[in-house]
């Protein structure tokens, strides 16, 4: 279905979710139909904010909160250890990663990271502020009944719509306000001239909204923001946490992951973006985690945009269709044992990746667009923290 595109259209979210205001009336690249404006916004997000250059000028962001959190998690080991013998510490990775995510964002945008050093790795300490940004970026989405019974819309309407409307606004003041601090630190500083290598990505959407202020109006550079937010953090922390935990459940892997590190890094340096070229057992690692391990479940919903046939089925016109790729991930006819952890299946000729049967990041033209950040993003935090374990 996935390669049959030309009958498949991605299909926006259903109705319910998405109220018109919610998505800033859709122009945001997850919510925006198919058509010139969604390309356009593809072409933006891939050419200017996620493509190698990009990624490259903005990797010592992401090392030096991955380095950040080190150090912290030494200087925590060290204090633990003066106190007790014991020789292990107790963190809670859940909300340090999402904390670690939230500040990557954050400085990637260019405006001050949401979490001191020091508030790192204790759960308490920015506790409530990280509740704020989870209620506000990552709420427990509501079930809208309309999506499978469509004569109950109007119920949706009044409840889940109504939910996701102050959802919306209380996004918006937050994004705003980023804009507004990246806007008035602009025009102090004379920066004109448009996308600096380098430049932080509110600057290069600033930058581009000067040149072209009637396309790019304040609505599509929040709804660029909002990405940044909704699919970049929750998704970039839901999958270190994973990978830690299988990394901690399966010892040998762990030593593995540790020794391809010192072998070809050495212990006298941290581990950089640019390195991880040179280290393919931590690549399958960051592999088998998003095969096991899903964040959504179902892609983008498609639909049929003219009768045809589907591994042998007759599709209407106007059909929803879904890809569950949870299924796809443990197929056992794909998979050898499809629930055990294995990154060595990812390794080498005979390898039991097959394109279509792996497809954390979706497929075809409305594939994830942040999947080279959030393998970069990976690999480096994952692999900084494995090898100190
Ligand atoms: C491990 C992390 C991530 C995973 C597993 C993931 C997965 C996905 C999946 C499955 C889709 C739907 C693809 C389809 O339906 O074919 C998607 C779409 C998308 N993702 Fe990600 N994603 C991740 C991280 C990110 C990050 C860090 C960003 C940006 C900051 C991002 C931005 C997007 C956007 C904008 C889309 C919609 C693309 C479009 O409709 O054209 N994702 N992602």
């Amino acid at each position: 279905m996935l390669h049959q595109e030309g009958h498949c259209l991605p299909k926006p979210p259903p109705l319910a979710l998405c109220e018109a205001p919610v998505n800033y009336n859709y122009t945001t690249i997850t919510s925006s139909p198919h058509g010139d404006h969604w390309r356009n916004l593809r072409r933006l997000t891939s050419a200017e904010i996620f493509s190698t250059s990009g990624l490259v000028s903005s990797s010592s962001t992401r090392f030096e909160e991955a380095h950040v959190l080190i150090k912290q998690m030494v200087n925590k080991w060290r204090r633990d250890h003066d106190k007790s013998d014991d020789q292990f510490v107790k963190v809670e990775f859940k909300s340090v990663f999402s904390k670690v995510g939230f500040n990557i964002v954050m400085r990637m945008l260019g405006v001050k990271p949401c979490f001191e050093a020091e508030e790192m790795l204790e759960a308490e300490k920015g506790g409530k502020r990280l509740e704020d940004l989870m209620k506000r970026f990552h709420p427990q989405e509501p079930f809208a009944l309309g999506d499978f019974f469509p004569f109950l819309w109007w119920l949706d309407r009044w409840f889940v719509g109504k939910k996701m409307i102050k959802l919306h606004q209380n996004r918006d003041v937050f994004i705003e306000r980023l804009i507004e601090e990246r806007r008035d630190s602009m025009c102090s500083s004379g920066v004109t001239k448009e996308g600096e290598k380098g430049a932080a990505i509110i600057d290069v959407l600033l930058c581009l909204q000067r040149a072209n202020p009637d396309y790019y109006t304040d609505d599509i550079i929040k709804g660029i923001v909002l990405i940044m937010f909704t699919p970049g953090t929750a998704a970039l922390a839901l999958f270190i946490e994973w990978a830690m935990a299988l990394l901690l459940n399966n010892p040998h892997a762990l030593t593995k992951t540790r020794d391809e590190i010192d072998s070809n890094i050495g212990r006298n340096r941290l581990l950089t973006e640019s390195d991880l070229v040179k280290l393919p057992y931590l690549r399958n690692v960051i592999n088998e985690t998003l095969r096991l391990c899903n964040f959504a479940p179902i892609l983008v919903p498609r639909e049929a945009s003219e009768d045809c046939t589907i591994g042998g089925y007759n599709i209407s016109r106007g059909t929803m269709l879904l890809v569950n790729i949870l299924a796809v991930h443990k197929d056992p006819n794909e998979w050898s044992e499809p629930t055990v952890f294995k990154p060595e299946r990812f390794e080498g000729e005979g390898c039991e990746r097959s394109g279509a049967n792996w497809l954390p990041f979706g497929m075809g033209r409305r594939k994830c667009v942040g999947e080279g950040l959030a393998l970069k993003t990976l690999g480096l935090i994952v692999g900084v923290d494995g090898s100190v374990l």
